[in-house]
């Protein structure tokens, strides 16, 4: 007879940009719903990502990345940033994932344990990226330095992209929940429409294949979502601002468009479970990332 009891609970993933939150959610549940790039601060959105095993229910809740403006120098904003961040990010929450990257404790990793020791939450250090480590020897010592003097309920060394140190990761979370039934049905994995995945989809490949040529006011809008036999058809609009930026996502001879709606619409093949005929269309807005109502009109307020 099983005798463990049922855990679950809301986890928040905290971190600065680029440290690996999206793979480690995206791992933890199995499915692409937390969109990964290597630009910093790809993560607009909270999202949540369910994870779901016999012994437990985990429900992520995925902060987004730190605003670029805040360089190294910029301590006060930073502050401010992740105070707000926190505040918001933390309510109903059972735990709190810091996810580091291995070998590195920066000023924003310092900001963000401060920003927890605040909040009465259990605070699990997750060490992500050991797999960039050759030495592994060094792994002891660094760990040792910065457990010291801070407080965490628990330390995990793992590789959210190779998936190393997810189970041990999985059981140490477990422990942290309350005793509680499933928040969520156990085949769910996240509260997002499939319209809104679809767009992150996209924007993800946008963002992935032109990296730093497009500037982050890019968006990507689901004109049409249907369901049709067995298949879905999905119409999406990339948003950019100027007739340059439109001609780079065309690519030559449409390439690069071409490039993106296939590489996106296999992401959604994969994560919907169904055939999808995909159809994007890039427009030009002229200045909409600084007109409030525009923004407004696009999903994204404060
Ligand atoms: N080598 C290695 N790379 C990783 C690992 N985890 C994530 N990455 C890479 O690091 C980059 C950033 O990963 P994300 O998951 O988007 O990072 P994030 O913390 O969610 O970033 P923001 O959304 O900007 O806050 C991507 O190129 C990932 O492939 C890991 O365990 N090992």
């Amino acid at each position: 007879m099983n005798t463990t009891p049922f855990r679950a609970g809301h986890v928040a993933v905290i971190g600065r940009p680029n440290v690996g939150k999206s793979t480690l959610t995206n791992a933890l549940v199995g499915a692409h719903v937390a969109i990964v790039s290597p630009r910093p601060q790809t993560t607009r959105h909270r999202l949540i990502g369910i994870a779901s095993y016999s012994e437990g229910q985990i429900v992520m809740v995925d902060t987004p990345g730190l605003h670029r403006d805040f360089g190294s120098a910029n301590a006060t904003a930073m502050h401010k940033w992740m105070n707000k961040a926190a505040r918001g990010a933390l309510d109903g929450v059972d735990a709190a994932l810091l996810v580091v990257r291995a070998g590195q404790w920066e000023e924003a990793d310092e900001y963000a344990y401060q920003a927890l020791q605040r909040e009465s939450l259990p605070v699990m250090l997750v060490i992500n990226q050991v797999d960039r480590i050759v030495d592994k020897d060094q792994l002891l010592p660094y760990v040792a330095e910065v457990t010291k003097d801070r407080e965490f309920a628990a330390v995990a060394l793992i590789s959210a992209l190779k998936r190393k140190g997810l189970k041990e990761l999985t059981r140490d979370i477990l422990k942290l929940l309350p005793e509680q039934e499933a928040i969520y049905p156990e085949d769910e994995i996240t509260d997002k429409s499939q319209r809104f995945l679809a767009a992150e989809m996209v924007r993800e490949q946008v963002m992935r294949q032109l990296g730093e040529e497009l500037p982050y006011a890019t968006t990507v809008e689901i004109e049409s979502f249907e369901v049709d036999g067995t298949m879905l058809r999905i119409g999406a609009v990339i948003w950019v601002e100027r007739n340059g930026q439109k001609a780079i996502v065309i690519g030559k001879g449409g390439e690069r468009l071409r490039d993106i709606g296939t590489q996106a619409r296999l992401q959604m093949e994969r994560l919907f479970g169904t055939k999808v005929f995909l159809q994007t269309w890039v427009r030009v807005r002229e200045g909409w990332s600084g007109d409030e109502r525009a923004l407004r009109a696009f999903g994204y307020h404060d």
